[in-house]
């Protein structure tokens, strides 16, 4: 059970087998998926009592959007798959409960229309794109142009994927492409690519800080790291200059042996922590999980699999009830544990769950 279950019952009736297991599955024999709600449920916090004080307002300053809500909606491709109005109605929910959206590269809807539909509802709604770095620079420059000149205000630059996990059960399910019908829309008209058409997405192990230090040469825009799990890697970035990490195992989508992100953050925040904002993603399900992350050193969390099973059941509104129900159990997990926002988190409210006192 968790915070989100009838709307994963609802999308999971609504949805072609094939779409939901690929929405909800993971690599290998889904380890690392398992872990990553597992490694929450292990953990436990020690709430404070008695503080006073008005009820918390979680708000926090992320690169390209101050005043953000502390979860954000983590890039997942193929919006359109779970609903006709696609990215087009993750976009208009997060920008109504001011959430910065992270847009996917493998979106079905191009990310100009994405950002209008945020910016339409609220018209300083935060819009990240995230992006594969790709071979040849001239297509990641062209994508980088793109999320510019459609308003995004920061990149994120998904590194975890040098090639693409063994989804066992989309193999089993035959589903490895688009269906007819539908389009990776970003990818269109692009160098090397069909003219007219769209170029694939490519995943390669060719793929180094070389590329990213061109890519930081290009844009001004804030980057951020996304599926950074070994503290050597931080402490490379920070000597890169990036603007912020996210430990991320890409929803136990990729190395399925990767361990869950919140049971290597305290790692991370020891040997970078107070340098550049840290985030993660990977099994938050709950306000706790939210309040857990702060504590352990996170700015701000990801969701993404919920947002699917929040769209998938009702467009727009499932997506608005998905970040509303999240928003209102970090402020109750907040108040429980007697803390007044997330600057009055720190790593002794969370212990081991079973820890018998002897810790
Ligand atoms: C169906 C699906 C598609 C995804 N697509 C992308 C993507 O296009 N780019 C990316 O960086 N991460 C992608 N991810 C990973 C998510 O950004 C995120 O790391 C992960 O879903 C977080 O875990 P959670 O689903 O347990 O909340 C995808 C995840 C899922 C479930
Ligand atoms: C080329 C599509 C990438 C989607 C992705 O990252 C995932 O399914 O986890």
């Amino acid at each position: 059970m968790n915070l989100f279950a009838d709307l994963h019952d609802r999308a999971k009736e609504l949805l072609e087998p094939a779409i939901h297991d690929y929405y909800a599955g993971g690599a290998a024999d889904e380890f690392a998926l398992a872990d990553n709600e597992n490694s929450f449920a292990r953990l436990a916090l020690l709430p404070r009592m008695l503080r006073g004080g008005p009820p918390p307002e979680p708000r926090v300053d992320l690169p390209g959007a101050p005043g953000a809500a502390p979860v954000l909606v983590a890039p997942t491709a193929f919006h359109r798959l779970a609903h006709p109005e696609g990215e087009l109605a993750t976009a208009r929910a997060a920008a109504a409960t001011g959430t910065v959206l992270i847009s996917s590269m493998a979106a079905t809807t191009a990310v100009d229309e994405v950002v209008a539909a945020a910016r339409e509802v609220r018209s300083d709604a935060a819009v990240w794109f995230q992006l594969y770095l790709q071979p040849d620079p001239e297509v990641t420059a062209r994508l980088v142009e793109r999320a510019e000149s459609a308003g995004c205000t920061a990149l994120v630059v998904t590194v975890d994927s040098p090639v693409f996990g063994d989804h066992v059960r989309d193999r089993r399910n035959g589903f490895h492409d688009l269906p007819p019908g539908y389009e990776a829309a970003n990818m269109r008209d692009l160098p090397g690519g069909p003219p007219g058409g769209t170029r694939d997405i490519e995943m390669s192990p060719e793929i180094s800080w070389r590329h990213l230090e061109v890519l930081r040469a290009t844009t001004a825009l804030p980057v951020l790291l996304k599926g950074i799990l070994h503290p050597d890697d931080a402490h490379l970035a920070v000597a890169q200059g990036v603007d912020g990490i996210i430990v991320s195992n890409h929803g136990g989508r990729q190395l399925d042996a990767a361990p869950a992100p919140i049971d290597v953050l305290p790692r991370i925040t020891r040997a970078i922590g107070g340098t550049l904002p840290l985030l993660l993603d990977g099994g938050v399900r709950r306000g706790t999980d939210v309040v857990t992350a702060l504590a352990l050193g996170a700015e701000a969390v990801g969701i993404g699999r919920p947002v699917l099973w929040g769209l998938a059941a009702d467009g727009e509104k499932g997506v608005r009830e998905v970040l509303d129900r999240i928003g209102a159990d970090v402020v109750r997990a907040m108040a429980l544990c007697g803390v007044r926002g997330p600057d009055d988190l720190t790593a002794n409210l969370v212990v081991p769950r079973g820890f018998g006192g002897l810790r």
